[in-house]
């Protein structure tokens, strides 16, 4: 089948994604970076230059399960050295699943710096998807900081700690409004438009970086919105004035269709959602993302939907959805339980799992430094990729003792941490391939009392599927009776409620070291991960330029001396 060809360079632009102008992550100058489209089946082929100046990169393909090249999962340390400066990857890999996905950095905080973009993979030619519409949308959403990722990854790893802070601003396909809002009087100004002060309305002429999106629509149609959240840390509620959304996909599996006025979609999430065009069609109509989940110091991002013909700037009668309040978490598990599998698209859960590995988020101190630990392990990466130390058995790369798979019978998670410091570790969950893996995450309260926040996991390399949420401490014997086994949805990214827990079940089918981990990026960055490895001495073909750093460098020229003959 077809391969597709995209020769990409990173660089730093400037740029205004929210009328500020501030330094922006881009591909071939683009942000958000270009959107690849594909069928299932096809190959993908990346050629990726680093023109950064003092940065390594990578690009992550999130969803994409890389079955067969776990090299091209775009995890640095995990599946590669970062790219240096000057030098170029090859991303060489099937996209064997239709589904809305999106790409992104994967080295630091570069995710929170845009380095992000859509990946729609249709159905391969012949299949039929089972839904139909007339045209489709498709929205990024993330949120911005006008702080580099520099500033903010020094921050998070300085003694006193400094917090990021909650964003300056929501983006809708990289656009946002800061400091000014669409909902307040018309949009567009006449040519001597000046951007207003705090709050004021926005005045577009229609060209700037950070004018809305606009949805040009026709009347009595049906529309896909495949939304995706590339968010650094917001939880966001997606809605569209007026009009209901029929969620029919959720990060590349279709569910059971359900209708409803407004979604959560958590960092790492994706969905597919249908819009039916059945309103006043002399009104234009606004869609809006807005922060739920933690207390929001950030106004909504609005985008318009626009029917025509009328003016796309033609302020919409009605005003923006008011978002629901954020810590209404109850409502929150109501809408995670709507979403279920459609039946006959997408295989069952094995009735029994051969491993149950249970873990802690808790916060913590390393040193001073405030970090996330699991089971009072904060992730320190290695510089060696695990993908090459496993393959090629090298010692001393990381540390090879086998991770705590529980925590300790007594640990309160009403509480903070009685003794908050934690360690820092590289360990690996080692899974026996083919094996089936339950695991619960469970979640605690921080350092700081009554205080429990919101993650969102994401896994590499597979899907899982939500066998069910709870609150409180998950106990087997309470909890595992109600494991969803009939219709769990098959997911990527699960969100974790505050003094909750969420269990999943995967099938460790696919050889090569994957991550797993809290999708908000400063609790990545501040260790909130764990690896598993599964199959790694089938992998075969590791290109060299993929682990020629940490010990590996030295084996590049070994390997070539070797290839000479000599
Ligand atoms: O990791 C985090 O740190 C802060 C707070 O817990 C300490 O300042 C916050 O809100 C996080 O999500």
């Amino acid at each position: 089948s077809m391969t597709r060809h995209f020769k990409w360079e990173v660089g730093y632009v400037f740029r205004s994604p929210d009328c500020v102008e501030n330094l922006v992550m881009a591909i071939n100058g683009q942000f958000p970076g270009p959107t690849i489209r594909a069928k299932a089946g096809e190959t993908l082929h990346v050629e990726l230059t680093n023109k950064l100046y003092t940065e390594g990169v990578v690009i992550h393909w999130h969803g994409i399960r890389q079955f067969g090249t776990p090299w091209a999962d775009g995890t640095a340390s995990i599946s590669q050295c970062a790219i240096n400066p000057g030098e170029t990857f090859v991303y060489r890999f099937k996209v064997d699943k239709a589904g809305t996905y999106f790409y992104h950095g994967h080295y630091g905080m570069q995710r929170a710096a845009g380095l992000y973009g859509s990946l729609i993979v249709d159905v391969a030619e012949g299949e039929k998807e089972p839904f139909d519409y007339d045209g489709e949308f498709s929205l990024l959403l993330s949120d911005w900081w006008h702080k580099s990722v520099h500033e903010q990854e020094v921050g998070l790893s300085s003694v006193p700690f400094r917090w990021i802070g909650e964003p300056q601003s929501l983006l809708i396909n990289g656009r946002g409004q800061y400091n000014c809002s669409l909902a307040s009087g018309s949009a567009v100004a006449s040519s001597n438009a000046t951007t207003t002060g705090r709050g004021g309305p926005c005045r577009f002429l229609g060209h700037e970086e950070c004018a809305p999106q606009i949805l040009g629509v026709l009347p009595n149609r049906t529309y896909r919105l495949r939304l995706a959240s590339a968010a650094s840390l917001s939880s966001l509620n997606f809605a569209v004035t007026s009009h209901r959304l029929v969620v029919v996909e959720a990060d590349g599996n279709y569910v059971q269709p359900f209708a409803v006025d407004d979604l959560d979609i958590y960092s790492g999430e994706s969905y597919s959602v249908l819009l039916t065009t059945d309103q006043d069609p002399a009104a234009n109509y606004f869609i809006s993302a807005g922060v739920r989940g933690r207390q929001p110091n950030t106004t909504q991002a609005l985008a318009i939907l626009n029917y025509k013909p009328n003016p796309p700037f033609r302020p919409p009668p009605s005003p923006p959805p008011v978002t629901p309040r954020w810590d209404d978490y109850s409502r929150s598990r109501r809408f995670s339980l709507k979403v279920h599998a459609l039946a006959g698209r997408s295989p069952k859960p094995p009735r029994k799992s051969d491993r149950q590995i249970i873990l802690l988020n808790t916060q913590n101190t390393v040193h001073g430094l405030v970090k996330w630990s699991i089971n009072n392990i904060s992730l320190a990466l290695p510089t060696t990729p695990y993908l090459a130390s496993i393959k090629y058995q090298l010692k001393h790369a990381f540390d090879r003792a086998p991770p705590p798979e529980r925590f300790p019978e007594n640990y309160n998670i009403t509480r903070p941490p009685p003794n908050p410091n934690s360690t820092v570790g590289s360990q690996v969950y080692r899974l026996r391939l083919n094996s089936t893996v339950d695991v619960v995450l469970q979640n605690a309260n921080a350092m700081k009392g009554n205080v429990s926040e919101i993650h969102s996991w994401h896994l590499h390399g597979h899907d899982f599927w939500v066998l069910g949420y709870g609150e409180g401490r998950f106990t087997a014997a309470k909890d595992e009776g109600h494991f969803n086994l009939e219709d769990p949805p098959l997911k990527n990214t699960v969100v974790v409620y505050p003094y909750g827990w969420t269990a999943v079940r995967f099938a460790a089918d696919n050889p090569g070291a994957w991550a797993f981990h809290c999708h908000v990026e400063p609790h990545l960055h501040m260790g909130m991960g764990v690896v598993f490895a599964e199959g790694v001495h089938r992998v075969r073909g590791i290109p060299r330029e993929a682990i020629a750093c940490g010990l590996t460098a030295g084996m590049k020229k070994a390997a070539a001396e070797d290839d000479a003959g000599n």
